[in-house]
């Protein structure tokens, strides 16, 4: 196959950062997605219906003239978050889910959730009025194995969860695991997004002649057996599985640190990424639902009417690209690959 067209996709969770970071980043998903899921964890997070109301708009004036692109909100969960503004956030129409950070779990999780038993007032209001829940699903407990905190975080907390709020829709994100596949399938109410680093890598690339922050992220890659069920999850055409690449940007200098910050960029080349892990196991033509069509479905949108067109072409990764205080290093620096976004 030289040429695929495509519906034009969508990113169901992305990391656009704000002001210079945003500005930056911001071109590079206009160019593939009509939409992406914006996650909330600023410094500080966004966590009322007013909050992110301001951040759309700093969002939409940083679109690219004469193009076309639609920031779908999320509200940081916090032990404060309150059943009102739940109910606030249904009503903006533009604030599409509410996201769960464990405390300390991630990249600027510091607010999130403490105990989810906390939140039980606010996960009644969600499943009431239909406002998914988006879950950072690894547990912090320092004593579970960095590798193994999905696994228990499906067991310890989302197991219960689901038994407490069955209607709630629950999207478990960048799922890592074959558990977390098992889990998904199993289960009702429920989907995951997959991103393009775990499909394409497994925990080696990380340690690949050396220690390699670029493909440091959270939840970390893992096995190859957990690369292969995520894989074949993607490309299998269940609906339960979308897009989401966690484009997570971070400056060079903090990435490569003492202590590197968790995170892959991947906003410049998305499509092209996920397009090599397709057809690596000949699963092109199960790309454009993946990519397009189960996102949409889930989040109750209409799917988009527009196209993109990947041609075979070979092109290098480029090593880095601009971004305020150093530059950002993009997933795959120095890689040829073999699909490019018209
Ligand atoms: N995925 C990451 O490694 N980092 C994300 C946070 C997140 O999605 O957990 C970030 O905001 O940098
Ligand atoms: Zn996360
Ligand atoms: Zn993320």
């Amino acid at each position: 196959m030289q040429k695929l067209t495509i519906t034009r996709p969508d990113d169901w969770h992305l990391h656009l950062r704000d002001g210079a970071a945003l500005k930056a980043v911001l071109p590079h998903t206009v160019r593939q997605f009509a939409r992406a899921i914006v996650m909330p964890n600023l410094k500080p997070p966004v966590r009322s219906v007013a909050d992110a109301a301001a951040y759309r708009d700093r969002i939409l004036a940083a679109v690219p003239e004469g193009q076309q692109f639609e920031p779908l909100m999320t509200l940081y969960l916090t032990d404060n978050t309150s059943p009102e503004e739940i109910i606030a956030a249904k009503a903006s129409q533009f604030v599409k889910a509410v996201k769960y950070y464990p405390a300390g779990a991630t990249t600027n999780s510091d607010l999130g959730v403490t105990d989810i038993r906390k939140c039980d007032r606010v996960f009644e209001a969600m499943q009431q009025v239909d406002l998914p829940l988006l879950l950072h699903g690894e547990v912090t407990d320092h004593t579970v194995d960095m590798f193994d905190r999905e696994k228990v975080f499906i067991d310890r907390h989302l197991i219960p969860l689901k038994q407490q709020f069955p209607k709630l829709r629950v999207v478990l994100e960048h799922i890592t695991t074959s558990d977390a596949v098992q889990y998904v399938l199993s289960a009702s109410n429920i989907a995951a997004t997959i991103t393009p680093q775990h499909l394409l890598f497994n925990r080696n690339s990380l340690f690949q002649g050396g220690i390699r922050p670029h493909f440091y992220c959270l939840p970390i890659l893992k096995r190859e057996e957990h690369r292969s069920a995520l894989l074949q999850a993607a490309t299998s055409g269940n609906p339960k599985f979308f897009l989401g690449t966690d484009s997570a940007p971070h400056p060079r200098n903090s990435k490569e640190s003492s202590c590197g910050c968790a995170g892959c960029y991947s906003a410049l080349h998305a499509m092209e990424l996920y397009a090599e892990a397709f057809e690596s196991v000949d699963a092109l033509d199960k790309l454009e639902a993946f990519a397009s069509f189960y996102g949409a479905d889930f989040y109750q949108l209409p799917r988009n009417t527009e196209h993109i067109i990947l041609t075979k072409t070979t092109w290098r990764v480029p090593d880095e690209v601009p971004f305020p205080e150093s530059e950002l290093v993009p997933l795959w620096a120095g890689q040829e690959m073999t699909w490019q976004m018209a």
